[in-house]
C-alpha cells in the first residue's frame, strides 16, 4: 500500500509520515520545500516538487504505484493570504485540483484532505460542530472551504472519496525531539512563547486583553500534532475499509486562552517569561473550540493529550534540543 503524502516535510506531515511508517505503510513524500526541511523526513523517499507541476506528480504516482493520497501542501499563514489571495487561490486551490486531476488519471480514488478551523469564521456557537455556519473571514479560510466543496463535487460526479479534516490549534511535538515546528516566519503562539523562554526572543506579545473571555485573552483549542497524525491513520484507514466520504473537526475540546499557554510554559521551562500585552491581531476570534464528538464516534478517535503542561513539554524538548530548528548551522 503506498501512500503518497503532499506537504509530507511539513510540520504535521512529517509527524503524521513518521506515524505512517512507524506501522508499515510505504510512505513517498512530495514536497516543494519552500516551508519545511528535508531533515524532517530523514530516510523516507522525498520528492522534491511542486503540486502545480502535473508531469512530475504523474510520473511519481506511476513510478511509485501510488493507491492513496494524504494532502498537506498548502500555504497557511491568514496575514498573508489577505495581502496576496491569488497566490493562496493559485497555491491551494488550483494546486489542489492538479493534484485530483492527476489522482483521477491513475484511478487514485482516495483523499484525506489538511482542512482548518478557520472554514468557519467567526463562530456563532461553541462547541463548533461540523454543521456550524461556515463564514470564513480571511483568505486562507476560503481557499480550504472550496477544496472542501471541490471534493464534494468530485465524489458525485468521479467517485473520488476524501475525508476532510479540520484541525484546530496544531502543537507540541513528537516525543523523540527528533522533529517538531520550525516555520520562518514563525506566527504560532507556542512557538513564539518557548522560544522567548530560549532566550530567541526577547519577549512574547499577547494580541488583545479585551476580549469577552474570563481573563480578556483569546481562547484556542490546542491539540497535539501526533494525535493529529492518529486520525490522519484512522481516517486512511476508513476510506480503506469503506470508501465513504467524510468530514471532521480534529481538536480535543477543552479551551485555553493566551495567558493559560504562557502561565503552563512557565511551569514547563521553570522560569518566568517577559510578556508584553499589545493590540488585538484583526480578524482572531475570540473564542474556537471544537467538539469532537463525530471523529470519537465513528473512527474511535481519542486524543492522548488533554492538558497544555503536558503538551508544552514535548515542544519544549523540541527546542531544547534544536534551538535553530533543523538548521544547524546557524550560531545559538
Ligand atoms: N498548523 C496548524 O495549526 C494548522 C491548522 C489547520 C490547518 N492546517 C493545515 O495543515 C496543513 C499542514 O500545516 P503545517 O502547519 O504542517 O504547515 P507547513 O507549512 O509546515 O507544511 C506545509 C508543507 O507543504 C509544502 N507545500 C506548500 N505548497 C506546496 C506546493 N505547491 N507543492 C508542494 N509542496 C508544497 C511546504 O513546503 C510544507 O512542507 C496545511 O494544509 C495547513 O493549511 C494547519
Ligand atoms: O505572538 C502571538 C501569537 C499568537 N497570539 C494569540 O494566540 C492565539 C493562537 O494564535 P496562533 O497564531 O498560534 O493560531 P491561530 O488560532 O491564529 O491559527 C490556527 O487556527 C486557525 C484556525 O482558526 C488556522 O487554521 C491556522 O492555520 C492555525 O494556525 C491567538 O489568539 C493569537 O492572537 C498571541 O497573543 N501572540
Amino acid at each position: 500500500m503506498s501512500i503518497l503524502v503532499t506537504g509530507g516535510a511539513g510540520y504535521i506531515g512529517s509527524h503524521t509520515v513518521r506515524k505512517l511508517t512507524d506501522i508499515g505503510y510505504n510512505v513517498i513524500v512530495y514536497d516543494s520545500l519552500e516551508k519545511s526541511h528535508k531533515e524532517s523526513v530523514k530516510d523516507i523517499p522525498l520528492i522534491v516538487g511542486n503540486i502545480l507541476d502535473e508531469q512530475l506528480l504523474d510520473s511519481t504516482m506511476k513510478k511509485y504505484n501510488i493507491q492513496s493520497v494524504i494532502h498537506f501542501a498548502a500555504y497557511s499563514l491568514v496575514g498573508e493570504s489577505m495581502a496576496e489571495p491569488e497566490k493562496y487561490y493559485v497555491n491551494n486551490v488550483c494546486g489542489t485540483v492538479n493534484l485530483l486531476k492527476v489522482m483521477l488519471n491513475n484511478n487514485i480514488k482516495r483523499i484525506v484532505f489538511s482542512s482548518t478551523a478557520a472554514v468557519y469564521g467567526e463562530p456563532q456557537e461553541i462547541p463548533i460542530t461540523e454543521n456550524s455556519p461556515k463564514n470564513p473571514t480571511n483568505v486562507y479560510g476560503k481557499t480550504k472551504l472550496m477544496i472542501e466543496e471541490i471534493l464534494k463535487d468530485y465524489d458525485l460526479a468521479y467517485g473520488l472519496k476524501y475525508i476532510s479534516l479540520r484541525y484546530f490549534n496544531a502543537c507540541g511535538a513528537d516525543e523523540s525531539g527528533e522533529i517538531g515546528e520550525d516555520h520562518t516566519p514563525e506566527t504560532h503562539l507556542m512557538p513564539l512563547v518557548l522560544q522567548s523562554a530560549l532566550g530567541k526572543l526577547p519577549e512574547i506579545r499577547i494580541f488583545g486583553t479585551d476580549y469577552p473571555t474570563p481573563d480578556g485573552t483569546c481562547i484556542r483549542d490546542y491539540i497535539h500534532v501526533n494525535d493529529l497524525a492518529e486520525a490522519h491513520i484512522l481516517a486512511l484507514e476508513k476510506l480503506l475499509a469503506d470508501g465513504q466520504s467524510a468530514v471532521y473537526n480534529l481538536g480535543n475540546g477543552n479551551g485555553f486562552s493566551v495567558r493559560e499557554v504562557i502561565r503552563a510554559a512557565e511551569e514547563v521551562v521553570g522560569k518566568p517569561i517577559k510578556v508584553v500585552e499589545g493590540e488585538r491581531r484583526p480578524g482572531d476570534p475570540a473564542v474556537l473550540v471544537a467538539s469532537a464528538e463525530k471523529i470519537k464516534r465513528e473512527l474511535g478517535w481519542q486524543p492522548k493529550y488533554q492538558g497544555l503542561k503536558e503538551i508544552i513539554e514535548t515542544a519544549w524538548k523540541w527546542h531544547q534540543l534544536h534551538p535553530n530548528g533543523y538548521n544547524t548551522n546557524e550560531n545559538f
